[in-house]
């Protein structure tokens, strides 16, 4: 059999997808030789798996495909020269080489589809030219007033918790960023915090606890960022990433004032529903800040999505907006990063003006992008190695720090341009989420299993039964009813925001589509328990007041994305029709008629979830090990939890998950340190 005939039969048998056969095939017209043709194959398989290249090195001839080594071997026999290695085959082929239109590039023991050694290349590029790109002024006064104490904030918090167990020093510990304790007189620290009786009598710390024994780093950032074209600010869920990159926008939107130079500041996600979220946390986020009037009006609180931004072409992969082309801006903000994917980032950097700033917020930690690449965490792998000891001298003089520890040697302009939030104010200590997240995020299980002895309130493991699915479809009845019982005829866009956001409160997250525990399975039950108990009403038609779904495919017309909810109603000819909030947060209904490709949401994969967040989620992982289980994803599915999370499990399985890391193969990291 040729190595076409065996590829065939793998795409048949559903072992490789159509495309992957279809473009081996495409590549034998150009090239005869067997094991290019596989290594053709083996990269777009490799790709649909999200990794951007193949490393050639770390090809498993014991398991091609993931095919078990039998059958993997019965691949090799059809390669004649296999005691060649894969690069001196490469070396001659007639589809390798850097320039179009041959197919492939072969570079530092990798091998990449032309095209996405191109982007990588260009991605890489683009971010050291802007990181290279940075001032020193002198910005003390203007941080030390975004960050200045707010004993306003924390007064009404002291009063609550110095009612029990209190302890001075992790409170101003947590509150103040105190690092340097031992310098404190704590006795003295003690006394203010137990006696104050008002805001105002806690300046007395002012001088008990001076700024150069804590480290702010939100303060940190906003600093780093406010000087960089480039700059990436990683934290965990409620780490204060809108909170601060809404503190830059005031002091750039201030500088830029003073320059008489009016910015344009753009804020988008790489999801409907993401982008929606951020245009809700920046405006609450500036009602929270003490700003100007004048320097407020101007922070954006409308986001939208990049595929908006750069203006999409229907039919075409093109965007109107590209390097000929570029977007009026000066300001970037990308919110939810880690879901943007390689080609995308490319397209979104080759657009943008020569002087703008671009700001990436997200969870380094977080599942990678559905489509190729791992921009975020690639970059961010030097988010902890430390800043060069002219941007440490730079940032301690302006903030008071000693930062002499983040000091290395090698930082390049990447290195300086990286901030990651560490502490999150959603989540206290002695939260069950914030722990839990924190163990998985570490692959530490001994600190796993202690989670669970803790006994914490918001968390919950159940076993994964047929006793206990029927308390998980009990929990999903209970869970829903709110928002059902809210649903009417003719909502008003402000009933039916009102019933989209009950919505978000409870949901039921999985890690695979097909089976009991999987979106299919789970959504049927569910719908049927709910009719059972007349939830819902529900005929032969699909359609029915209170069905949920969820947007699968852009639909860049309609201004629906992946991603996005919408909850069937009734409009006031009691025709259904789906209200959703769009990415400006106003609402738009639509006739399922004109709907793009969709599915009922009363279950959704862990994946989908991205980008949201849910006051109550369960999580349910399936009973055997699955290849998609990962510690970035079981990380993500509790950090969607805002306040409770049941997750039910084999723990077994999810000790296995936690310990299996995600890792995308490409290039980028290394070229972003390149000279
Ligand atoms: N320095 C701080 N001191 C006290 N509270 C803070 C601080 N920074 C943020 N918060 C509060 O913590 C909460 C989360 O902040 P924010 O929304 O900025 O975080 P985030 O990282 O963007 O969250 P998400 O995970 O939702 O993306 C908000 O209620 C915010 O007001």
């Amino acid at each position: 059999m040729s190595i076409l005939q065996c590829l065939k039969e793998l795409a048949n048998e559903n072992q490789i997808r159509q495309l992957d056969y279809q473009f081996a095939r495409f590549i034998s017209n150009y090239e005869s030789e067997p094991a290019i043709i596989l290594l053709a194959c083996l990269t777009s398989y490799q790709l649909g798996k999200g990794h951007v290249c193949i490393d050639l090195q770390g090809i498993d001839s014991n398991a091609l495909f993931d095919l078990n080594l039998t059958r993997s071997h019965l691949l090799l026999t059809e390669i004649s020269n296999r005691n060649e290695s894969w690069p001196s085959l490469l070396a001659n082929s007639a589809v390798v080489g850097e320039s179009a239109p041959l197919q492939f590039v072969a570079e530092a023991g990798k091998l990449y589809l032309q095209r996405y050694w191109a982007y990588e290349l260009q991605v890489a590029q683009q971010l050291k030219n802007l990181a290279k790109q940075s001032q020193q002024p002198d910005l003390s006064t203007s941080l030390n007033r975004l960050f200045k104490r707010d004993y306003g904030f924390l007064f009404p918090i002291l009063a609550k918790e110095r009612e029990v167990n209190f302890s001075a020093q992790s409170f101003v510990a947590k509150y103040l960023d105190v690092v340097k304790k031992g310098r404190i007189s704590w006795s003295d620290v003690e006394q203010v915090l137990l006696t104050a009786k008002n805001a105002q009598e806690l300046h007395a710390l002012d001088s008990l606890i001076p700024e150069a024994y804590c480290l702010n780093w939100q303060k940190l950032s906003v600093a780093v960022a406010a000087t960089r074209h480039f700059s990436v600010i990683s934290g965990g869920p409620g780490t204060g990433k809108t909170t601060t990159v809404t503190k830059l926008l005031a002091l750039l939107i201030e500088q830029g004032l003073l320059a008489q130079q009016a910015l344009t500041i753009k804020l988008v996600a790489p999801t409907g529903k993401a982008a929606a979220r951020l245009t809700e946390s920046i405006a609450g986020a500036k009602g929270k800040l003490d700003l100007p009037v004048s320097v407020a009006d101007l922070i954006p609180e409308q986001a939208g999505t990049i595929h908006r931004l750069l203006g999409v072409i229907p039919n075409r992969q093109a965007f109107r907006h590209n390097k000929d082309n570029p977007l009026h801006l000066d300001v970037l903000v990308v919110d939810e990063a880690s879901m943007v994917d390689l080609p995308l980032m490319a397209k979104l950097l080759a657009a943008l003006p020569p002087h703008a700033r671009l700001i990436l917020l997200g969870d380094k930690d977080q599942l990678a992008s559905v489509e190729a690449g791992s921009v975020l965490a690639d970059i961010c792998a030097y988010a902890t190695k430390g800043y060069s000891t002219g941007q440490v001298n730079w940032l301690s003089s302006i903030t008071d720090y000693d930062l002499n520890q983040y000091q290395a040697t090698d930082a390049t302009a990447i290195y300086d341009s990286l901030c990651l939030l560490r502490k999150s104010y959603r989540f206290d200590a002695e939260s069950g989420i914030g722990c839990l997240a924190g163990a998985v995020n570490r692959g530490d299980l001994n600190e796993f299993d202690s989670v669970w002895e803790n006994q914490h309130d918001d968390i919950n493991l159940h076993p994964l039964s047929t006793e206990t699915y029927d308390s998980l479809i009990t929990m999903a009845k209970t869970g829903y009813q709110d928002y059902l019982t809210k649903v009417v005829v003719s909502p008003s866009d402000e009933d039916a925001k009102s019933i989209l956001r009950s919505f978000n409160d409870f949901q039921i997250l999985t890690a695979i589509r097909e089976g009991d525990f999987g979106v299919e399975g789970l959504n049927q039950r569910i719908e049927k328990a709910l009719v059972a108990t007349r939830k819902i009403r529900k005929d032969q038609s699909e359609w029915y007041a209170g069905r949920p779904i969820m947007i699968t495919n852009n639909d860049h017309g309609l201004g629906l994305y992946n991603g996005d909810i919408g909850i069937c109603m009734q409009d006031e000819d009691r025709r259904m029709r789906v209200y959703f909030e769009m990415a400006d947060g106003n609402v738009q209904s639509f006739l399922p008629s004109r709907l793009p490709p969709h599915q009922t949401v009363f279950a959704m994969t862990i994946h989908k979830s991205q980008g949201s967040e849910f006051r109550h989620t369960v999580m349910i992982l399936p009973n055997r090990f699955n290849p998609v289980l990962t510690r970035e994803l079981v990380y993500t599915g509790i950090t969607r939890a805002k306040e409770q999370l049941d997750i039910f499990t084999n723990v077994t399985v999810m000790k296995k998950a936690i310990k299996l890391r995600t890792e995308r193969v490409s290039g980028l990291m290394a070229l972003l340190i390149q000279d």
